[in-house]
């Protein structure tokens, strides 16, 4: 077991797929955890993943975890904010604006409240879903209002890096906009995108590769969720969406004379516009590293990936990322490794040396 940071007890109300993996993280480095929900069968499968116990009458928990539907966090939040005048609360929402604004209108004790938003999640939901390590390397947003005390926020942070995730300060309006931009839109994209499948034919369906497959992932999350999420986020998710009407209007005009003069411009300046977009994304080291990417073919064979991972490693190159791409059907996977430019050339040729087969 590891140190830890929070005293606790912690106590998680809402024993789903985020409420789970925050009680399972802290569980792993050693805290007392208490485990609270709604569904008594949901408290009774996390307490079976070992992510805690059952709540005690006198229990008096340091930091109070609400991970709830959207719709429902404002009021469990005044409730435990009431039920524990000690401890400090935050909640897990993807929406903060409304829940601070509903807290605030109430007599409840914001002093002691301070909303959060941890950018990791599943597509399924519940407890079973729950992983330990949800939210490591993620970034995990605390939405600073004035009506906190800092010095008992504090709890906050160590929750956060207790869990080995990244602490970023926003306002509750700084957050909603952002999240509207890189995580509801592309909800709603990917799940008008899918939508079009429904009639597709199947010939049509089975030539889908990696491409479709990573833009269409998110179009299986919860609709009972996103429905909330969106409802929640409203304004902002509305704002980008017209823009978006905007481009794609922009590119039916386009290809609507595609040899007309003029025409290809345009749709190659919206194509260049997103390669400079996609690569202000940062990556795993942040935005000023890129990496040379080599795809590997191996066999469809117990082992091969291992092999490929040791024979990396005895060459003394660092992996710095691993993506795995495999058809049903097919003999043959595709590892896309990614390492640092310098490293490249070297571990394409010790490869190929070594008998792999290199795609790119
Ligand atoms: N699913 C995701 O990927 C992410 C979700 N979130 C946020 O985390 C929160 C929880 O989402 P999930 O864990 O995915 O949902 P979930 O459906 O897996 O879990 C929610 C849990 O809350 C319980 N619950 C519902 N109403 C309750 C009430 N009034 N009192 C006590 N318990 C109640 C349910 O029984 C369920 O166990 C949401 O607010 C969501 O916006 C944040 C980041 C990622
Ligand atoms: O699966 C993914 O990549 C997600 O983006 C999941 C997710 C869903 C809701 C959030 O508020 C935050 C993250």
């Amino acid at each position: 077991m590891s140190e830890s940071r929070l005293i606790g007890p912690v106590r998680v109300v809402g024993a789903g797929l985020l409420g789970t993996s925050v009680a399972l993280g802290l569980r792993s480095r050693g805290i007392d955890v208490i485990l609270a929900d709604a569904s008594p069968t949901h408290v009774a499968i996390a307490i079976d993943l070992g992510a805690g116990r059952a709540a005690r009458p006198d229990d008096r928990p340091q930091l109070i975890v609400v991970a709830v539907p959207p719709d429902v966090t404002a009021s469990v939040v005044a409730a435990e904010l009431a039920a524990f005048p000690e401890a400090i609360v935050t909640d897990v929402a993807s929406v903060k604006t409304g829940i601070l604004a509903e807290l605030a209108a109430s007599d409840a004790d914001v002093s002691r409240y301070i909303g959060s938003h941890p950018l990791a999640g599943r597509e399924r939901g519940g407890p079973l879903a729950a992983r330990a390590d949800l939210f490591a390397g993620r970034p995990w947003v605390v939405a600073a209002h004035d009506a906190i005390s800092y010095q008992r926020a504090s709890a906050i942070d160590d929750l956060i890096l207790d869990l080995g995730a990244t602490l970023v300060e926003m306002s509750p309006e700084e957050h909603d906009r952002g999240v509207a931009l890189i995580s509801h839109v592309p909800q709603v994209v990917s799940s008008i995108m899918a939508r079009r499948f429904l009639d597709a034919p199947n010939a049509a369906l089975g030539l889908a590769g990696q491409g479709v497959r990573d833009v269409t992932r998110i179009a299986a999350s919860d609709p009972d969720l996103w429905v909330q999420i969106l409802g929640a986020n409203a304004a902002p998710v509305r704002d980008i969406l017209m823009d978006y009407r905007d481009d794609l209007d922009r590119f039916i005009e386009a290809l609507g004379d595609p040899t007309a003069p003029g025409a290809r411009r345009k749709v190659a300046e919206e194509l260049t516009g997103g390669n400079t977009g996609v690569e202000r994304l940062p990556g795993k080291h942040g935005t000023d590293k890129r990496f040379t990417t080599i795809i590997v073919m191996i066999d469809d064979r117990p082992g091969q990936l291992a092999r490929l991972l040791a024979e990396i490693g005895e060459i003394g190159v660092n992996l710095e990322d691993l993506r795995l791409e495999h058809s049903p059907g097919r003999q043959v996977g595709l590892a896309e490794i990614a390492v640092l430019p310098e490293a490249a050339d070297r571990l394409t040729d010790e490869l190929a040396a070594r008998g792999w087969r290199i795609a790119g």
